[in-house]
Parts: structure tokens; C-alpha cells; sequence
């Protein structure tokens, strides 16, 4: 799968903006904003587009803080491995909105819905929220769903365009 973004926006309350994903990949889990990077694109010009298509929230690339970058590994589908970057975004501009795909809550952190979000989240989403930044694996089982294995760094800084060599790999076939 090509490499995709995930933006949480998060509002002067400290609430964190979640959606539920209607269709796709992942359908009925509550998710960060997010999706596939276009040939050509940039990372962050692809969250804040995704963003955007999702949620109705303006954002500008320089405020994203880039907070993780996984390895999506699903070894019992190949197709849908792919690297995903991590954002949090505290500075943004529009309306909360329902989309085709997305149908958004804002939510204090007690009431973020581990239960209802893809299985690695429960322990890598609290982590990113006491400030923690994460790089490395997470390997999905069987199901391409619940998670197998998980070997989480803590960085200083992470590196985005650390994986350029696949990224290219990924657009260009
Ligand atoms: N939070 C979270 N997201 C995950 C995990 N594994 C995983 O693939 N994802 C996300 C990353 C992507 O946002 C999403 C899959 O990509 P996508 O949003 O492009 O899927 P889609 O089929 O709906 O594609 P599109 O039509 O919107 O482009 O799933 C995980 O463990 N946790």
C-alpha cells in the first residue's frame, strides 16, 4: 500500500478530534484523519489534504508536529503494508464536519475509545499524548487487524523522510 498520513487535531481544551470511519479500510474503527500519499505529494501537504477531505478542518503543513512514523507490517497481506506518519495539530482554522467517510467527535482523553480503534493504538496513542514521539513496527496477525508484535522506539525527532527509498518504491511501482 503506498505510505499514508494520520493527523489528530487537538483543541485549546486538549481535546482530541477522532472519527469514525464510515467506508474503506478499517470501516467502524474510530481513527486519526488520514489516507494515502498522492504521487508527488509531501507528507504533510498530504495530511492537511486529507484532512481537509475529512473532517472540514483547515490546517497548514508547518503547524503539523510530526509525532510518530510506523511500519505498517500486515505479513498475511502484503498489499497492505505501508508506512504511516503520525501528526498532531493544535492550529487550525473551519468547521467540524461529517463527511462521506468520516463522522467526527471531539473527545477529552478519558474518553478516547480504545475499544472501537485498531488494537496497537491503546498503546501507542497515550504514549503520543504525554509528548512521547514513536518510530518502528507494527505487525498485524491473521485477521490483517488484531496486532501480532510491536517493537516501539521513543526519539527525539522523527525523521520523515527516512523512508524515501520505499516511498519511491511505493508510487513508482
Ligand atoms: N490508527 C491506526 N491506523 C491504522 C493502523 N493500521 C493501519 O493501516 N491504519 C490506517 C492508516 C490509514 O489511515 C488507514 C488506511 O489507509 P486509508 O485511509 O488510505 O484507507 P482507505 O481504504 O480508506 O483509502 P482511501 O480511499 O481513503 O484513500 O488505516 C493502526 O494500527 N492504527
Amino acid at each position: 500500500m503506498k505510505p499514508t498520513t494520520l493527523v489528530f487535531p487537538i483543541d485549546e481544551q486538549n481535546r482530541i478530534l477522532l472519527g469514525r470511519k464510515k467506508r474503506g479500510f478499517g470501516a467502524d474503527k474510530y481513527n486519526g484523519f488520514g489516507g494515502k500519499l498522492e504521487a508527488g505529494e509531501s507528507f504533510r501537504d498530504c495530511a492537511i489534504r486529507e484532512l481537509f477531505e475529512e473532517s472540514g478542518l483547515h490546517g497548514r503543513p508547518e503547524d503539523l508536529e510530526c509525532v510518530a512514523a510506523f511500519d505498517f507490517q500486515f505479513p498475511f497481506d502484503e498489499s497492505l503494508t505501508h508506512v504511516g506518519y503520525v501528526y498532531f495539530l493544535r492550529t487550525f482554522t473551519g468547521h467540524v464536519e461529517e463527511t462521506d467517510e468520516m463522522e467526527p467527535h471531539w473527545l477529552t482523553v478519558d474518553e478516547i475509545p480504545y475499544e472501537r480503534m485498531w488494537d496497537g493504538d491503546r498503546q501507542w496513542l497515550p504514549m503520543l499524548l504525554e509528548g512521547k514521539k514513536l518510530k518502528g513496527p507494527i505487525v498485524f496477525g491473521r485477521d490483517n487487524s488484531s496486532v501480532d508484535k510491536m517493537d516501539l522506539t521513543t526519539v527525539d525527532t522523527v525523521l520523515e523522510s527516512e523512508h524515501l527509498a520505499r516511498i519511491d518504491l511505493y508510487i513508482n511501482g
